[in-house]
């Protein structure tokens, strides 16, 4: 297997909307301490779609959630947009991920009361109204949800609920789209609309996406899969297809 690259000298940061140096996350102290993240270094080129594979409890998770902010690190370095975030405090930290950075989780996070579109305006900043006005229209038509606007979460299809979170992850237009096993509870059919969305937002938009997945055929819609075993980054693969990601999960699972 190949060494994954090392997060890249200073010059190059400007380049990368999020680079991790030496990212090392333990939970707990003594005998019962369990250390997820080894020293992990790797660096996300703007307009860039990278998946984050590897097999159960390889660190996937809390990777993605030190990289954006949604957990602390032991020790180690995030930039965001240059921004180091490891030492800032609780409320700039919170004012970051929503100003610079949208999330798309497993499980949609919806809320129950609001219509689709409140939800998906729910973390929208008003700035020019116009301009977001056109953005939310833009959004809306192509994750096809304008006839479920007026619908709550639990009038729609779990692949519609995910649309809609999708949506409100974006609205902001963030620096990084995080994405934790965004199609972990849908049919494979309601899944490949959600990837084909994210893979469009990338080549339309430019916009920034980083996405924890177990599935091969959601890996391969993006630039590059990085892949994790106990905590470490132990391979990359650029272009993937679905059987390269096969075989190096295949590989890495014995
Ligand atoms: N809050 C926590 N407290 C203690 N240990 C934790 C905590 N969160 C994660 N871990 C441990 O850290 C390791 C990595 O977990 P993580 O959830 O990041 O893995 P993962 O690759 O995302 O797993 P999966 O694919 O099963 O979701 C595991 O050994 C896990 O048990």
């Amino acid at each position: 297997m190949t060494q994954a690259s090392a997060a890249p000298p200073a010059g190059q940061v400007r380049d990368h909307v999020a680079v991790a140096s030496g990212l090392v996350k333990s939970y707990g102290t003594g005998d019962g301490a369990v250390t997820a993240l080894r020293g992990v270094s790797a660096a996300f080129p703007r307009g860039q779609f990278t998946a984050i594979m590897g097999p159960s409890g390889s660190g996937k998770s809390t990777f993605l959630h030190c990289l954006a902010g949604l957990d602390t690190v032991t020790s180690g370095s995030v930039l965001i947009g240059g921004v180091e975030i490891t030492g800032l405090s609780r409320t700039r930290l919170t004012r970051l991920r929503r100003d610079r950075l949208g999330f798309v989780f497993q499980s949609f996070n919806l809320l129950p009361m609001l219509t689709a579109e409140e939800n998906i305006r729910l973390t929208g900043r008003l700035g020019n109204r116009r301009a977001d006005r056109r953005w939310f229209d833009t959004i809306v038509d192509a994750l096809g949800l304008r006839d479920r606007l007026d619908h709550r979460p639990s009038e729609l299809s779990g692949g519609q609920q995910q649309r809609v979170a999708v949506a409100r992850a974006l609205l902001t237009r963030p620096e990084v789209l995080f994405a934790d096993e965004p199609t972990g509870n849908l049919d494979s059919r309601s899944g490949a609309e959600v990837l084909g969305f994210l893979r469009s937002a990338v080549d339309s938009y430019g916009q920034t996406v980083v996405m924890v997945t177990h599935d091969p055929a959601a890996a391969a819609h993006a630039d590059r899969v990085l892949f994790l075993a106990d905590g470490m980054i132990v391979h990359e693969l650029a272009g993937p297809t679905i059987d390269q990601v096969h075989a190096v999960m295949r590989r890495m699972e014995g």
